[in-house]
């Protein structure tokens, strides 16, 4: 399904991704792990082709994406949804224009001027909106909601795509973790009821511990670790965050309270 192929980006001299490989053979959620500075990032950008790596392949479904060029790099980027820490919402545009804005690509300027979207795509848009638990916000502006609620906009944006693959960039890295919960269940359960592949960057052990299939350790651009989640030792972690017998694992974790507002509720509701 996916092969990366001997992917390297230099930037100047420097390898931010060095020479990385690896495959996935369904459509798993798989986590990158790695302190500040390993390469995550610069990775996903190769990916979904907002960066050119230096050399390597991306093969989906056997084809190399990252030869794809014009048209193609333009199709592939919208199979492949990206999701970032700060959201990018248009904060002064209502929840559900920001939504059909996943199809920006498909609509002529006019109609985008205007704001016409066809009935179908509005329709749809609230669906998604729906299946998220966050319908009842689609009239209000997206700079309205709480950090929780703006990340799943920008998941039913990214779904409006129907992407193959959703990359997700730190994705909870700017929220509390009751909402980091509430977003890590949303993207689990599309993963699972949907069958698309995710592959986030996480800043947290626990949370790779306790969402992904799949984790990805990089440290320097390298790959230093690959397996699932159980194999995530302190000590692998320690050698995947280059820290030395005084690495305390607390410092990676997001603790999650027990409480009971709606928000808890949903993510209750996602998992049973
Ligand atoms: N546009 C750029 N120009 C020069 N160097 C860059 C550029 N983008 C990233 N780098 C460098 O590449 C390396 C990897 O950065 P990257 O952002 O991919 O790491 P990361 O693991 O995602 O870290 P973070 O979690 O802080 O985003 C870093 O040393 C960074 O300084």
């Amino acid at each position: 399904m996916l092969d990366v192929v001997a992917v390297t980006k230099l930037f100047g001299q420097k390898a931010a991704v060095d020479n990385i490989s690896f495959s996935v053979d369904r459509p798993a959620f798989v986590g990158i792990i790695g302190r500040s500075g390993a390469g995550k990032s610069t990775f996903l950008r190769m990916m979904n082709r907002l960066t050119d790596a230096t050399s390597g392949e991306i093969r989906v479904d056997g084809r190399d994406v990252l030869a794809l060029k014009g048209a193609e790099a333009r199709a592939w980027q919208s199979q492949c949804a990206m999701i970032f820490q700060q959201f990018n919402l248009v904060p002064r545009m209502d929840v559900a224009s920001n939504v059909l804005h996943g199809i920006l690509n498909r609509r002529s300027t006019l109609q985008t001027m205007f704001n016409l979207w066809p009935r179908a795509d509005i329709l749809r848009a609230l669906e998604i909106l729906d299946r998220l638990g966050i319908s009842e916000q689609a009239p209000k502006r997206a700079e309205a909601l709480s950090g929780g609620q703006q990340q799943r906009v920008a998941i039913a944006r990214a779904l409006m795509q129907d992407p193959k693959i959703i990359l997700a960039d730190e994705p909870i890295a700017s929220l509390d973790p009751m909402n980091a919960q509430v977003v890590m269940d949303t993207l689990r359960r599309i993963n699972l009821e949907d069958g698309r592949m995710v592959i986030a960057n996480l800043h947290t052990l626990d949370t790779a511990r306790r969402y992904c299939d799949r984790v990805i350790g990089m440290r320097d651009g390298r790959i230093v670790f690959d397996g699932t989640p159980d194999m995530l030792s302190t000590n692998v972690a320690r050698e995947i965050y280059g820290a030395d017998e005084s690495f305390n694992e607390a410092a990676t974790s997001t603790s999650i309270p027990t409480d009971t507002t709606a928000d808890r509720a949903y993510a209750d509701a996602l998992l049973s």
